[in-house]
């Protein structure tokens, strides 16, 4: 791939570009932010890395849009993160209009490029991109599950002291408190994890999933997690760059997949060249579709507000 623009150069933003350019998954990063300086301080501070890590892309700042140009991947980071006490959907109004300001400069700057959406709530955001812009499901979806998934499975890895390296995971649903992790679809090394783990520590390490934003938020108080957010969104652009077509948990429009259309949620896709490549529907028992169902409930609340919202 030769340019991924990340708009929004605040903690998860330069995490995402500092990854990017360890990994050389690309020729040229830009970093695109509203605080004037901070980008180009930031895509300098990187630059000078270089000689470590041994990455000779590229890595440019602005607060002028035309960065966006020529774009292939647009990674949106932008808005506000939430406080300790506060749900991700409480940020929505706030950042649905950094969304919308951020995608018409997409639209005018990047016509052609994929869009993968981080800011919260990012199951509404996504959904808001994609109305939107009305681009093609496979080039607008966000991260979710990715991290939610890494949560559980280093849950799981201090729980059994296994290597996280063997531990497969899946966490489906909007990137809310009424997250779904299914551990029926959780392994160590193709074993299911109830061979280690009991159905109590089980339950327990799926809410820790479950509030595993707001447990680095309470810690960390003045911010939320950065670090393994990064990471996560890396590792769906090596998907991409390097057209894995990695079977991953990412938040995508849905059309009539788990019974479900006129929404984006976290649901398992296909990550490859062309993005969201397609969708997998898993059979879902009845427990885990009732879970499933009531986290479509929550992220469509959230699209029902967004839809009052006077916007324009
Ligand atoms: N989906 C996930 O898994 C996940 C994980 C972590 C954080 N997040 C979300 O990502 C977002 C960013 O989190 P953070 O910790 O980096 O916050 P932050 O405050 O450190 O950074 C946000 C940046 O966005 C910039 N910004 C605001 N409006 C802008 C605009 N119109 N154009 C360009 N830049 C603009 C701000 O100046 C700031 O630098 C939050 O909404 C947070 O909740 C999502
Ligand atoms: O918890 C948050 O608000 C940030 C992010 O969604 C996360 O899960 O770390």
């Amino acid at each position: 791939m030769n340019k991924i623009t990340i708009i929004g150069a605040g903690r998860v933003g330069e995490t995402t570009a500092q990854i990017l350019a360890e990994e050389e998954l690309c020729r040229e990063i830009a970093l695109m932010d509203v605080r004037e300086g901070i980008p180009e301080g930031i895509a300098l501070d990187i630059l000078q890395m270089a000689p470590f890590f041994e990455f000779d892309c590229s890595i440019n700042g602005s607060s002028d849009p035309q960065i966006l140009r020529d774009s292939d991947l647009v990674i949106v980071t932008a808005g506000l993160p939430r406080k300790p006490g506060m749900s991700r959907s409480d940020v929505l109004e706030a950042n649905v209009r950094i969304i919308d300001g951020v995608t018409d400069q997409i639209m005018q700057y990047a016509p052609d490029a994929m869009v993968l959406i981080v800011s919260n709530p990012v199951d509404t955001l996504t959904y808001r991109v994609a109305q939107r812009t009305g681009w093609d499901r496979n080039r607008i979806f966000g991260q979710a599950g990715v991290l939610d998934a890494a949560r559980m499975a280093s849950f799981i890895a201090q729980e059994t002291g296994f290597s996280a390296l063997d531990i497969t995971t899946m966490v489906l649903g909007g990137h809310g408190d009424t997250m779904v992790p299914v551990p029926r679809f959780c392994t160590i090394n193709g074993i299911p994890i109830s061979h280690f783990i009991s159905e109590e520590r089980i339950a327990a390490i799926m809410e820790r999933t479950r509030q595993g934003g707001a447990e680095i938020l309470a810690l960390r108080k003045n911010s939320s997690a950065y670090d393994a957010p990064g990471a996560a969104v890396a590792a769906m652009v090596d998907a991409i760059v390097n057209n894995r077509r990695r079977l991953l948990s990412c938040v995508a429009l849905l059309e009539g997949e788990y019974g479900e259309s006129d929404i984006a949620m976290g649901v398992p896709c296909v990550l490859g060249e062309r993005g969201m490549e397609s969708i997998i529907e898993l059979d879902l028992n009845a427990r885990e579709r009732a879970d499933f169902d009531r986290s479509a409930s929550a992220v469509r609340a959230d699209i029902e507000r967004l839809n009052s919202l006077s916007l324009s």
